[in-house]
């Protein structure tokens, strides 16, 4: 009896072992389908311009001809592709299942913080009306804006401890925490988040992509969240912005499958702080062994989604370099792993923070269509910015 070459062992680990031992500098992620902790650099994947599912692969196969077990390419691409990226293929690979659901955690209290919003709130509202005078001139019907929040601590931020809090509150989101550490940076730089948003996620032949949009504040009251999310699935304004990025991903999923399903209507999904249209997109791969269907590949070919940039893509893309005074760096990217046969997940860098000893810096964004209000805007990257700021022990401070 043959066993085929690209059978994982089952996990040995334990989800919350695994959370426990990572470390700033190794590379944390889970979400529903398990966990994985890579620790060393194997190699640097170095890509020419903003591909790199092909960089990728080369570095795969080296690494497993260099007798490298279970060979991974981890780490985060920034939403300017050609401008960040930082992925690897790590030396050790560890693997759980899903994290079980916990006792929600402690908030951190005692660190006094100081935070500068960048911009400033009124900065960001004029933006808002800006993009909305592109779109009534019809250069855009949708762009995603974000703003960021700068927090420096008295002292330096632990990050495992950070993450554990961020895993915790929400075991069902796709978490993470890689290092980032950039030429130049006075210490390490980690990515850290808990995205709800799945970019791709591909296992054999088959795909599965969530992209969300429209969103609206979870208050935590069980009778005012109920109206909430009645008004969510009615809101024509979200239900159009939802329209246009579930639109985009079936489009660019199906140059790849030879079948795709896309449900109808988008359902409603929830994290601890945000209510979400979301749609669930499935699809067989007519070619699973080429390099452009490999996970990366296809979160590639998809990034950035109408989620995170807009529509038309590239309008929306310029107009964020207009209107964002800040760069985006890693928010708005992607994160996640590709293995060697393909497979692998990666989600939307949002709901994230870049840290750096003691200094924070969290950014949320929100999509612009026809009828958005700027008000309404500022206050939803607001509440976004609640799910780093509640395992922050900040809550409240915005
Ligand atoms: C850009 C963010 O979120 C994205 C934008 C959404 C929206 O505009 O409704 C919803 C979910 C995400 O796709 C963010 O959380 O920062």
């Amino acid at each position: 009896m043959s066993i085929p070459a690209l059978v994982r062992p089952r996990p040995v680990h334990r989800a919350s072992d695994l959370l426990a031992a990572y470390l700033p500098g190794s590379f944390y992620f889970s979400s529903p389908r398990g966990t994985l902790l890579a620790d060393g650099v194997h190699s640097r994947v170095r890509a020419a311009g903003a591909s790199h599912a092909r960089a990728a692969a080369e570095a795969l196969d080296a690494a497993a001809a260099a007798g490298v077990p279970d060979p991974v390419v981890a780490g985060a691409v920034g939403f300017r592709p050609e401008a960040e990226s930082g992925l690897v293929v790590p030396s050790v690979v560890r693997r759980a299942g899903a994290p079980a659901v916990v006792r929600a955690p402690e908030a951190e209290s005692g660190t006094s913080w100081t935070l500068t919003p960048r911009p400033e709130p009124a900065h960001y509202a004029d933006s808002v009306r800006r993009a909305l005078e592109l779109i009534g001139r019809g250069e855009l019907s949708k762009v995603v804006l974000a703003r960021s929040l700068e927090l420096a601590a008295e002292s330096p931020v632990w990050v495992p401890a950070l993450l554990a809090r961020l895993v915790r509150a929400d075991p069902a989101a796709y978490a993470f925490a890689a290092d980032v550490t950039a030429p130049g940076d006075p210490a390490p730089r980690t990515l850290v988040g808990a995205s709800p948003e799945l970019l791709v996620s591909r296992r054999g032949a088959t795909v599965l992509a969530n992209p969300l949009a429209g969103s609206a504040r979870r208050s935590g009251d069980e009778a005012q969240d109920r109206e909430t999310v009645a008004r969510l699935r009615d809101s024509a304004k979200d239900l159009g912005e939802h329209a246009h990025t579930a639109g985009q991903v079936a489009e660019v999923l199906g140059r790849f499958c030879t079948d795709l399903e896309v449900p109808a209507q988008p359902e409603v999904i929830g994290t601890p702080t945000m209510w979400h249209l979301s749609t669930r997109i499935t699809g067989r791969l007519a070619d699973p062994a080429a390099p452009a269907c490999s996970a990366l590949g296809l979160a590639e070919a998809l990034h950035p989604t109408p989620a995170v940039g807009g529509v038309p893509g590239p309008a929306a893309v310029g107009a964020i370099a207009d209107l964002e005074p800040e760069d985006r760096g890693y928010f708005a990217g992607m994160v996640g792993w590709t293995g060697l046969d393909g497979d692998g997940e990666w989600a939307v860098t949002i709901r994230s923070a870049e840290v750096c000893e003691r200094t924070v810096r969290l950014s949320a964004g929100a999509g612009i269509v026809a009828g958005s209000e700027p008000a309404a805007e500022l206050a939803e990257t607001g509440a976004k910015f609640r799910t780093l700021l509640r395992a922050l022990g900040l809550e409240g401070a915005v």
